[in-house]
């Protein structure tokens, strides 16, 4: 399984401002392998993971295709389908991947039964998300237990494409570097993801990622291993590595 941006340009038009937030971006998310995307805040980290998982906003101007498998999906039924066992999004704020009004651990239950692929318990095992929590509601939990509770609901499904919007970015040192061997487990299992992140330096010094790309105002300025990345003369792909070993 292959996600693929080819060419892909979003305009959003709200009424009151207008900009392109991705603009001609092609970026290929294979099997077997973590491609981490970096680039500063607002420069459309999460508007890429949106087209891969077919949640662009209703006002979005979309040219350029995305591909999941090599075929084209253009409409929002087509997405329906996908999502769950073969695109699964783990977004930015976790609290996202819930709804307010039931316990989480209620929610992924229901989860692990819609789906019956991996169990409960491997979901929470893999994402570090305690038992403990799955009484609490959503908004009772703290920002690094949301998030992982919210890997552990996209693994459920068990899909072949996990595109993964800054998983660790609540989490301390520890629990970062065994959620990112979650990542690299899964991606070695044969999931293709894709992985935002800011955390460069635990990418460098683990190794973990495959490839990255850097998105600058919404343009792909750079990809490569983290030793091309490194190499590159461009001050803003730099910037990325200054703390890194
Ligand atoms: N629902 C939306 N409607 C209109 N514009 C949006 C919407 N969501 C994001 N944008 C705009 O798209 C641009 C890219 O936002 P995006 O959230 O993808 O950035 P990001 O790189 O993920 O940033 P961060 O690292 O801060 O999360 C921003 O200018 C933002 O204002």
């Amino acid at each position: 399984m292959i996600a693929e941006l080819c060419e892909l340009t979003v305009h959003i038009d709200t009424g009151r401002w207008s900009e392109t937030v991705l603009d001609a971006v092609s970026l290929a998310v294979p099997a077997g392998r973590i491609t981490a995307l970096l680039g500063e805040s607002g420069c459309g980290k999460s508007m890429l993971a949106a087209a891969l998982t077919g949640g662009l906003p209703e006002s979005a101007q979309v040219t350029g295709e995305v591909l999941v498998d090599g075929v084209p999906v253009r409409d929002r039924r087509h997405w329906r389908r996908l999502r769950g066992r073969t695109v699964g999004l783990v977004p930015q704020a976790g609290v996202t991947a819930f709804s307010a009004g039931h316990t989480v651990g209620a929610q992924l239950r229901e989860r692990e039964n819609r789906y019956r692929r991996w169990t409960l318990d491997r979901a929470c095992a893999a994402a570090r998300y305690p038992a403990d929590a799955f009484d609490l509601h959503p908004h009772q939990h703290s920002g690094g237990q949301i998030q992982r509770a919210a890997l552990a609901a996209a693994l459920l499904p068990a899909p072949e494409v996990l595109i993964a919007d800054e998983p660790t970015a609540s989490l301390d040192a520890d629990l970062a570097h065994e959620v990112w061997a979650t990542l690299r487990q899964y991606a070695d299992a044969g999931a293709a993801v894709l992985a935002i992140t800011q955390d460069v330096s635990l990418l460098t010094t683990t190794g973990v990622a495959d490839r990255m790309a850097v998105l600058r105002e919404g343009r792909i300025t750079a990809a490569g291993s983290a030793s091309e990345l490194r190499s590159l003369a461009d001050p803003y792909v730099r910037g990325f590595f200054l703390d890194s070993v």
